[in-house]
């Protein structure tokens, strides 16, 4: 065994490391080495020859993670990582079913739907069947199939007590239906079929169970039941099912995922208890007394104590800005700074709760130069022309695929107008075809869709002769994809470079079948499309949302929009769980910091196309004072505005001198944190008021009434 191998590792995570070959749960806080411990044992069960690479089944939260933990791997040993099972729940059962295909009832060429593309399978659907979006929301629908399918239930298993639910599993069941037809499955069918593969296949499941000795699960207090109980039925009653975990980082509830889970693994599986990492690696003290000091105000927690032998470090700094404008540039600023210093950019990552933000962010970044990369925007594979041409690419695989028929059928522009397509899915619904089929039987009578059928059929042809690059190569020159693009003076010129790319990508491409280069292919393309995690490149700031970057970690991080309404989330103002949650998100946030921690907020915020004047996170209140540093006051407004609004009544005002909220313009008024001040203006209306205050010692300021204690006086 190598001998620095456990070196370095502490009892704990030594005892962790090299626990016998039985169940155990390491439940631990942020950065405590989880993921290193998982990693080391396997390295550990390997290289004391009590396991085999092919008796390893590995779960890890991306398909980066599972990357990186096959590179290290490969650097603590000489082993073949191939035999292992290291992937992401939804790359093991693609894996499984790839192999299994003709037991699981799938095509062998099956093609995975990212959520973008279910999205537009549903809009489809609830049009074929002639029912209303307004009654059913596409979005709504999407959800109740997918919860349903994550709690384990087909359309035939919802409970439908009341009409609308009885509709909503009719809905379910035409879209298996459609599915199936059409040889695609989403993520949720992945994992669904994946375990009715093995809960149907007794000697199926008891030849993985032979074989997979080992299975270890990382952030397990994100799985939800479904994904549990795939796990029970491969580790059965004698594997080790090592699972390791924090339930103050779950940040997964609102898509199913189960806490419990942890507390059913000790039952399930006999372990006494949980094994506990206390000593924290990560980050440097303060950030750490801020992050325990959070996440203690949740209850129902598992409880942990989390120190640190690193030192208190720096302050957390904490930053009020006027606008979002002028917190994208104090971010700007701050990073010259740092990367003037020696910083890496790429060990400084900005973190906010919601993906609109990045707007004002990279507006700021742009203008100021600075490398940034973004993630759970648009990712290379869900860009429109790479799109454009996966979905020639599936139908030159599978041409029953509609999703991907009609992405293209008039892409680019072939006089193939909507009546044509709306016959094409009249002929498909009343013979019970797939739209290919139906263009296919449609004959010489239409002249484009014949056109279209002799394009695909071309391509076809050259399977045989071409390889995966080439083929993609043909794909952009011959479905005049590149043309439309030359033509395209506006970003044909970036499309055509990432259509290069995606020559490039294919040019490299190694499949693990002879023969299914395609389809593996594909494959790959949508499972990384449906992942928001960064990617290691260039050394660029890492722009993402907070569930993006779960797991990292970075020197630096600015955590952005502390803002009530916007972190913690509007949706979850009113619901104690939903607090809970977004709290364990803003303790994920902060965790990720390792030297240095920024915190920073706006007075008024520009979201979906609408000013907001919100009031500062309760997350930031809730820190020790004395960990916290403030940078510097608010700017406050321009003094010629500022005496404007203080001398003359707003015109809202004279027009509706009524109270606002219970309020008037000119009322003196006292706030718990801001003091004394007087009431100058006010707008919304409803339980949506509010009001701006002139505060002796704090300035201007717009409070929003839901939130702000107020009172007169
Ligand atoms: N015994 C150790 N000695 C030195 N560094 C360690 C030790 N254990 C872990 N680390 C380092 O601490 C950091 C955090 O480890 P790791 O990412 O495994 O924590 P984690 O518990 O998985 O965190 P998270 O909960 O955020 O996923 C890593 O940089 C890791 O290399
Ligand atoms: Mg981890």
């Amino acid at each position: 065994m190598p001998a620095d191998l456990l070196a370095g590792l502490n009892p704990e995570q030594l005892r962790a490391v090299t626990w016998p070959a039985k169940s155990a749960l390491v439940l631990a806080g942020a950065g405590s080495g989880k993921t290193r411990v998982l990693t080391t044992r396997i390295a550990w069960l390997l290289s004391t020859g009590q396991a085999s690479p092919a008796s390893i089944l590995a779960v890890t939260f991306t398909n980066k993670a599972a990357r990186e933990m096959q590179t290290r791997l490969s650097a603590m040993l000489p082993v073949n990582t191939r035999q292992m099972w290291i992937g992401t729940f939804h790359g093991l059962c693609n894996r499984l079913l790839r192999v299994h295909y003709r037991d699981a009832g799938l095509p062998q060429t099956f093609q995975i739907m990212d959520s973008g593309e279910q999205m537009s399978a549903v809009k489809r659907l609830i049009k074929q069947l002639e029912l209303s979006d307004e009654k059913f929301p596409p979005k709504n629908v999407v959800g109740f199939i997918n919860s349903n399918k994550e709690a384990g239930y087909r359309a035939d298993k919802v409970q439908a007590i009341d009409p609308y639910t009885r509709k909503l599993a009719e809905i379910f069941a035409a879209y298996d239906a459609q599915c199936q037809r059409e040889g695609v499955v989403d993520f949720a069918e992945l994992l669904l079929r994946a375990y009715e593969l093995l809960s149907r296949n007794e000697a199926l499941a008891s030849h993985y169970r032979e074989r997979f000795r080992h299975v270890l699960v990382d952030e397990f207090q994100d799985t939800n039941r479904l994904q549990y109980a795939w796990l029970k039925l491969l580790a059965g009653r004698d594997n080790a099912l090592f699972a390791v975990g924090d339930d103050d980082q779950s940040i997964y509830a609102f898509r199913g995922a189960e806490v419990g889970n942890m507390k059913s693994l000790l039952a399930d599986y006999g372990v006494e208890a949980p094994v506990r990492l206390e000593q924290n690696y990560r980050s440097a003290g303060n950030i750490l007394a801020a992050a325990n000091a959070l996440i203690e105000q949740n209850d129902g927690r598992l409880g942990k104590n989390l120190w640190t032998d690193a030192g208190e470090g720096e302050p957390i700094r904490l930053y009020e800005a006027f606008s979002d404008n002028e917190e994208a540039e104090f971010v700007c600023d701050e990073v010259r700074a740092l990367s003037r210093d020696g910083w890496d950019l790429s060990d400084l990552a900005v973190l906010y709760r919601s993906n609109a933000q990045s707007r004002a962010l990279e507006h700021a970044l742009v203008n100021a130069g600075i490398a940034y990369r973004i993630y759970g925007g648009l990712r290379f594979f869900e860009r429109q022309e790479i799109k454009h041409a996966l979905a020639y690419l599936r139908l030159v695989s599978s041409p029953d695929d509609d999703n991907a028929l009609l992405r293209v059928i008039n892409v680019p522009a072939r006089k193939i107008g909507a009546r044509s397509v709306e016959q094409l899915q009249a002929a498909s619904r009343e013979q019970g075809i797939t739209l290919w089929q139906a263009a296919c039987a449609g004959g010489a009578g239409r002249g484009a869709v014949a056109g279209f059928v002799m394009l695909i059929e071309s391509l076809r042809a050259e399977r045989e002769r071409l390889n995966l690059a080439e083929m993609i190569s043909l794909i952009i020159d011959r479905s005049g994809l590149r043309a439309m693009y030359e033509a395209d003076r506006k970003d044909g010129e970036e499309r055509l470079a990432n259509l290069d790319e995606l020559v490039n990508a294919a040019t490299g491409f190694v499949a693990d079948e002879p023969g299914m280069e395609v389809v593996e292919f594909l494959t790959a393309a949508s499972l990384e499309a449906g992942e928001h995690q960064a990617e290691a490149g260039e050394d660029a700031l890492q722009l993402m949302t907070v569930h993006a970057a779960k797991g990292l970690e970075f020197g630096g991080v600015f955590v952005t929009g502390l803002e009530e309404g916007l972190f913690p989330h509007e949706n979850s103002l009113s619901d104690r769980k939903g607090l809970q949650e977004e709290r364990r998100l803003m303790y994920v946030a902060i965790t990720r910091a390792r030297r240095r921690l920024y915190l920073s907020c706006a007075q008024s915020r520009m979201l979906h196309g609408q000013s907001r004047f919100p009031i500062r996170s309760r997350f930031v209140d809730e820190l020790p004072p004395a960990l916290i540093h403030t940078l510097s006051a608010p700017k406050p407004a321009p003094a010629a505005r500022q005496a404007a609004w203080l001398n003359e009544t707003p015109a809202w005002a004279k027009a509706k001198p009524a109270a606002a909220g219970g309020f008037s313009i000119g009322q003196s008024v006292s706030h718990a944190k801001f003091g004394l001040g007087v009431v100058v203006n006010a707008e919304g209306g409803g339980d949506e008021v509010r009001v701006q205050v002139n505060f002796a010692e704090h300035g201007l300021k717009w409070l929003d009434l839901r939130y702000a204690k107020l009172s007169a006086c």
